[in-house]
């Protein structure tokens, strides 16, 4: 059953016409993990935005947005607040810029949760005490007290995350969240994005250029090319059998990312077809 509906998103720059997303419709289904990858410049992060209707103001869209059968697309900005956060949550590419540099990492989720739930100060310390820790992050209420820059990335990611688990959204949405992380923190905030699917059982948006990444959380895949879906599918069978010519390349060329994911992590040993 489907939870997101995309129907004929247009996207286009307002400020000089030029339509950077002609029509492209897809769907999430309820509990499912689909990815969305594909080049830098394709779309996806425009895509996500959309959905949230977040994109800067120069940037217009038209087409269906239906989440849990309600057109999300034609709410007020105050409804989609609402939704946004609780409902639909959004974790980007650089976890610096969720966070507002100039205040401590507390203030933001004690704004975010008071907003939500009109938690006390303490009942917030508890709950995010125990979601951190349960993303092995230590010492949380100093992590709490603690400005963005004195975070590293995957702090910053681990944090969203934790967030995510006290706010347990129906839909969350995570734009390239590890692209800019090194290597051991990559795969550690995949296996906690992994765990987080298993506690919480919700759907999920995950773009990212790597395929390695995409084939241990997907379970269906959309791939985009200059703003347009160029083939989806179940990601066993895409990977299996990559139809078009864009998607071969991409299953070919991270063969080796691939294999160097399952070394790091210890899973099966990759076939390449
Ligand atoms: N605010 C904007 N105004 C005008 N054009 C934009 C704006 N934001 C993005 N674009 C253009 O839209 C296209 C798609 O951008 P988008 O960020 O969605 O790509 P992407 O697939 O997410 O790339 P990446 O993987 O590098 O993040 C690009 O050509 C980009 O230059």
């Amino acid at each position: 059953m489907s939870i997101l509906l995309i129907s004929k998103l247009r996207i286009w720059d307002g400020s000089t016409g030029k339509v950077i997303i002609p029509a492209i419709s897809f769907e999430l289904n309820s509990g499912s993990c689909l990815a969305i990858v594909g080049e830098s410049g394709s779309g996806k992060s425009l895509t996500c935005r959309a959905i949230l209707r977040l994109n800067q103001r120069n940037i217009r869209q038209s087409g269906e947005i239906v989440f849990q059968g309600e057109r999300i697309d034609r709410l007020a900005e105050n409804e989609m607040r609402r939704r946004r956060g609780k409902q639909l949550y959004m974790i980007p590419q650089n976890g610096m810029r969720a966070f507002d540099p100039t205040s401590v990492i507390g203030v933001h989720l004690r704004d975010t949760l008071v907003h939500h739930f009109g938690w006390n100060r303490s009942e917030i310390v508890e709950k995010m005490k125990l979601a951190m820790q349960s993303v092995r992050l230590k010492d949380p209420v100093g992590i709490m007290n603690k400005y963005p820059h004195q975070m590293s990335g995957g702090m910053l990611q681990r944090v969203m995350i934790s967030l995510a688990i006290v706010l347990e959204p129906d839909i969350i949405i995570a734009d390239e969240p590890t692209s800019a992380l090194d290597t051991v923190s990559k795969y550690e905030v995949i296996e906690q994005f992994c765990r987080l699917r298993e506690k919480m059982g919700c759907s999920m948006i995950f773009v990212s250029h790597d395929l390695g990444v995409v084939r241990k959380i997907a379970d269906e895949i959309v791939v985009m090319r200059d703003g347009n879906i160029v083939e989806r599918g179940e990601a066993s069978v895409l990977f299996a059998k990559p139809q078009h010519e864009y998607t071969r390349h991409l299953v070919a060329s991270h063969a080796g990312i691939h294999e160097h994911f399952n070394r790091v992590i210890g899973g099966p040993a990759y076939v390449s077809r």
